[in-house]
């Protein structure tokens, strides 16, 4: 069997490693770049994660001539053809590079630094100097009757994030489990596209990480927009309505009829489609990780410490992989870690990262920084907090004018401060363009600025972030 010889591999075409194999490769270093599927070259975000579905979030909202299925099915191909690019961009930016070898092939550990590759019925072998793990995550698919068993949907009406956004038929009536990023993303996305969205959520309250005067807001604009949520509602089962004598809604197939036990006894719901969005688990299975000495926790995550070092000399593990908050720009920061102990300069370390900003794509964006109120007022014994908090609905913002010339001025915008310090605690940002003032915010906490900086600046107007200005002048 061929043994090929790298000084440096990177397993999985993800953000993170595409970047540290960008950089070490420009340098001279032989690298190659092991990705299983030529649809996934730039890896999640580009072609099934954060691109795709911001750029539908975008076309859901623009006016649209013919009827809301075919505008849909449009913006369908239109975000394929942007993902196509994008992909082809990335394969390029590698391949162009003469000491980078794309190779398009499974990866699974034979031993310590000894990886098999597998592409159809061709195998491989590679050994390298150093190994970088970048395989990212995969939508958990927990048991559901009818629905899922053994981490596979049973039906064509059942999906991950993955295939409805492959999907080129509009989902007249959409029920999406969960509550978390992808359940509101989605929700939002397709209520404005024109599906009829019920979202199940086993939480008993909407948003439970945050106020509840933020979550209200939040649930109040998706609810006007046409959501429905069931809270404290569990999905107990999934049949096939063909089965029950329904007509089929589409022509194609029967709606599913999802079971759903509520707090007030149980319902069923008619849908053309069913999202799972239950969260994403570490892609770990079938990559040999103990023949190498990596270490998994009861998650499946690598084990990493704050280098991101793995528990086998000479291997890392960045993104979603290693159990860290699953954000694009996470796994980003995580090369700028690892870059800095194979390729020199200051040394990085997780514990580098004071703040993680965030951002959820409804409509308007939510933004997150730091703590809530709630987070804050509970931790201020213990740190000595005089907690202050500024909070105001975007409408009475006389000073913001951008959400109303844009013509959406729903939402809130809530600062927490420590009035003793003047240090910012937290920013929860529910507003047009939050997804850029939270960075501001961010900014501003990690190098330790005052509120009154924020509070005091001169913004360019009519912008977003001058909100600030009138907000932070509010603190009680
Ligand atoms: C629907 C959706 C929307 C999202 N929206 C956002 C957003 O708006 N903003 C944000 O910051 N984050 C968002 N995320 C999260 C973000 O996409 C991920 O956190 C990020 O892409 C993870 O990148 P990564 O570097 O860990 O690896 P990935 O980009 O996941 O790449 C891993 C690659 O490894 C490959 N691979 C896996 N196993 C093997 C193997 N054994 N051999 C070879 N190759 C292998 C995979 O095919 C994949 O291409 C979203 C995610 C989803 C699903
Ligand atoms: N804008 C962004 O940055 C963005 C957007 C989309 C996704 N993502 C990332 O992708 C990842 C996946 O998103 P997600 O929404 O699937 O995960 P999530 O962790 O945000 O939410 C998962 C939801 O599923 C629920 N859940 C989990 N198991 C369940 C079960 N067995 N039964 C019922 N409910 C269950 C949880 O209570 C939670 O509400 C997230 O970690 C997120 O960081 C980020």
């Amino acid at each position: 069997m061929d043994v090929l010889e790298f000084d440096d591999v990177v397993i999985g075409f993800g953000k993170g490693g595409k970047t540290l194999a960008g950089v070490l490769g420009r340098a001279g270093r032989r690298v190659a770049v092991v990705e299983q599927s030529e649809q996934m070259y730039g890896g999640t975000c580009i072609n099934i994660g954060c691109v795709p579905t911001k750029a539908l979030v975008y076309a859901a909202h623009l006016g649209h001539d013919g009827d809301d299925a075919a505008h849909y099915t449009d913006s369908i191909a239109q975000k394929d053809a942007l993902t196509a690019k994008l992909r082809a961009a990335n394969f390029t930016m590698l391949d162009s590079v003469d000491t980078i070898t794309v190779i398009t092939a499974r990866a699974e550990f034979v031993g310590p630094k000894r990886v098999r590759l597998s592409a159809g019925t061709d195998e491989r072998e590679l050994t390298a100097e150093r190994f970088y793990l970048n395989t990212g995550s995969l939508p958990a698919v927990p048991d559901i009757p009818g629905a899922s068993e053994g981490g596979r949907v049973l039906s064509p009406r059942i999906h991950t994030s993955t295939e409805l956004i492959s999907e080129s038929n509009l989902p007249g009536r959409l029920v999406i489990v969960g509550g978390g990023y992808i359940a509101y993303e989605f929700a939002s996305m397709y209520a404005a596209f024109g599906s009829e969205v019920t979202v199940v959520d086993r939480s008993p309250i909407p948003l439970k990480h945050e106020d509840r005067d933020v979550a209200a807001a939040v649930a109040s604009a998706l609810t006007g927009d046409g959501v429905r949520f069931l809270q404290g509602a569990r999905v107990t089962g999934v049949a096939e309505s063909g089965e029950t004598g329904v007509p089929a809604h589409d022509g194609a197939l029967a709606p599913a009829l999802v079971g759903v036990a509520t707090a007030s006894g149980p319902i069923t719901i008619e849908a053309d489609a069913v999202l799972l969005a239950l969260g994403r688990s570490p892609a770990t299975a079938g990559l040999g990780l103990d023949k190498a000495g990596v270490e998994t926790d009861g998650r499946g995550a690598v084990v990493v410490d704050e280098r991101l070092r793995t528990t086998a000399p000479d291997v890392w593990a960045l993104g979603d992989v290693n159990g860290g908050p699953q954000h694009t720009y996470v796994s980003l920061d995580d090369h700028r870690i690892v870059l800095s102990q194979v390729a020199g300069g200051p040394e990085r370390t997780t514990a580098d990262r004071r703040t993680i900003p965030t951002t959820t794509f409804v409509t308007p964006p939510m933004s997150r920084v730091g703590l809530t109120e709630g987070d804050a007022r509970a931790q201020a014994d213990e740190h000595g907090w005089d907690v202050g908090v500024a909070s105001k609905e975007v409408a009475k913002i006389a000073a913001m004018p951008r959400p109303k010339i844009v013509r959406d001025p729903r939402g809130l915008i809530k600062l927490v401060v420590d009035r003793k310090t003047e240090a910012v605690l937290g920013a929860t940002l529910f507003c047009v363009d939050s997804q850029e003032i939270v960075n501001l915010v961010s900014f501003a906490m990690d190098h330790g600025l005052p509120y009154t900086a924020l509070r005091d600046r001169m913004y360019t107007h009519p912008s977003s972030a001058e909100a600030l200005n009138e907000v932070l002048g509010a603190i009680v």
